[in-house]
């Protein structure tokens, strides 16, 4: 068995103990025991049929558990109304799960109206959400099918934030969408996430979307185990097992530097007198590498910027070194490729250590 315990703080969801097998024989959760820590983003990846959407279900009861115990904010799902208790849950689901006869602000107006809140104030809050999610208040006037893929998800989430609830369970909710698109949800999610500071559980496919979007990810395998809960960053650097190596893929290395920020690289005052001279404007601002007979633009990188992208762009320049700057666009420093590399590694095999420590 493995159990999750993120450590200290309340955990708005606790799964103690929690297995399902349906009637038909078929084990879809087998002993969980995981904690999903208040105000964080808690991924679930896996295979196919591996229990992830069984395990979200159970959350606000659409599914019950054969045996063990479910707790959101400290209290026992089976002791609390079904009914009442999705209400106070938002669920967006893939397909975006809209009512195809109703406008878009009568969608996102669901949860509000079911609550008794009166249509006036059910609208006028379904109009701000709208805002929230990107939407014009145009688009709220409209019938799901005249939106877009993404945009149908827009509302989807807009919908399930309706009546502000403290957990938000999202089951693959960007998994019908182009790439492009589903990136920018992504990007709308964190950026949504860093204002709610919701308890969110999201089910995907997509390590790469697991990565980005989690603050500790569960990677479960067939048969409904869960294999490994962790930190992305801890994860990538440490996977428990074989399995979970192969399903974060061959770039788990890559993914790790995307993860780590340049912020604890050391650097060095600028070169001078080289070959290549760093060109700053009046502000000290770097624009290029200089040389006798060429000039080339720099991408200066700030601390909170990725180890991935300061390994690109040591790659890019002539010189391998890349120019820091402060949040103003002024250089503060340069760090060399070796240095990066150098870091890299540590970050690696901190992580290694820390987690054999456990
Ligand atoms: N109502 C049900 N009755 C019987 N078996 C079910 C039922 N719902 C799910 N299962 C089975 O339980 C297992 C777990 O299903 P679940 O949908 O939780 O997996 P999943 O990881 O979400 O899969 P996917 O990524 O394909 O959605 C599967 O073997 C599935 O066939």
């Amino acid at each position: 068995m493995t159990i999750c315990m993120p450590g200290k703080g309340h955990h708005m969801i606790q799964f103690d103990a929690v297995h399902k097998r349906f009637p038909n024989g078929t084990t879809a959760v087998h002993d969980l025991s995981l904690e999903m820590p208040e105000g964080g983003v808690t991924v679930l990846v896996g295979s196919s049929g591996c229990g992830k959407t069984t395990t979200l279900r159970m959350v606000n009861r659409m599914v019950d558990p054969t045996s063990g115990t479910i707790r959101v904010g400290g209290r026992d799902v089976l002791e609390q109304d079904a009914a009442e208790l999705r209400r106070s849950i938002g669920y967006v689901i893939q397909q975006s799960g809209l009512f195809p006869h109703r406008t878009v602000l009568d969608n996102i107006a669901t949860v509000p109206l079911l609550l008794g809140w009166g249509r006036r104030k059910a609208r006028a809050r379904a109009g701000e959400l709208l805002e929230t999610v990107g939407l014009t208040a145009e688009a709220g006037k409209r019938y799901p099918h005249q939106l877009s893929g993404g945009q149908q998800q827009r509302v989807g989430v807009a919908r399930a934030l309706a009546a502000d609830p403290p957990v938000l369970l999202m089951d693959e909710p960007f998994g019908a969408v182009d790439p492009v698109v589903r990136t920018q949800l992504q990007d709308e999610l964190l950026r949504l996430q860093k204002e709610l500071s919701k308890t969110i559980v999201f089910v995907t496919h997509d390590v790469d979307e697991a990565v980005r979007l989690g603050d500790r990810i569960a990677i479960f395998r067939t048969g409904g185990h869960l294999v490994q809960c962790a930190a992305p960053a801890e994860l990538l650097a440490r996977p428990a097992d074989d399995f979970v190596a192969d399903f974060l893929g061959a770039e788990r290395g890559l993914k790790l530097l995307s993860l780590t920020t340049l912020a604890d690289v050391p650097q060095a005052p600028a070169p001078e007198g080289g070959t290549w001279e760093l060109v700053l404007d009046e502000a000290r601002r770097p624009q290029a590498w200089r040389t006798e007979d060429a000039e080339i633009p720099v991408r200066p990188l700030r601390d909170t910027d990725s180890l991935l992208a300061a390994l690109n762009e040591s790659i890019a320049s002539p010189t391998a070194l890349v120019a820091r700057v402060d949040a103003d666009g002024v250089l503060t420093g340069v760090t060399s490729r070796a240095e990066i590399h150098e870091h890299a590694g540590e970050t690696h095999s901190a992580h290694s250590t820390a987690g054999a420590a456990v």
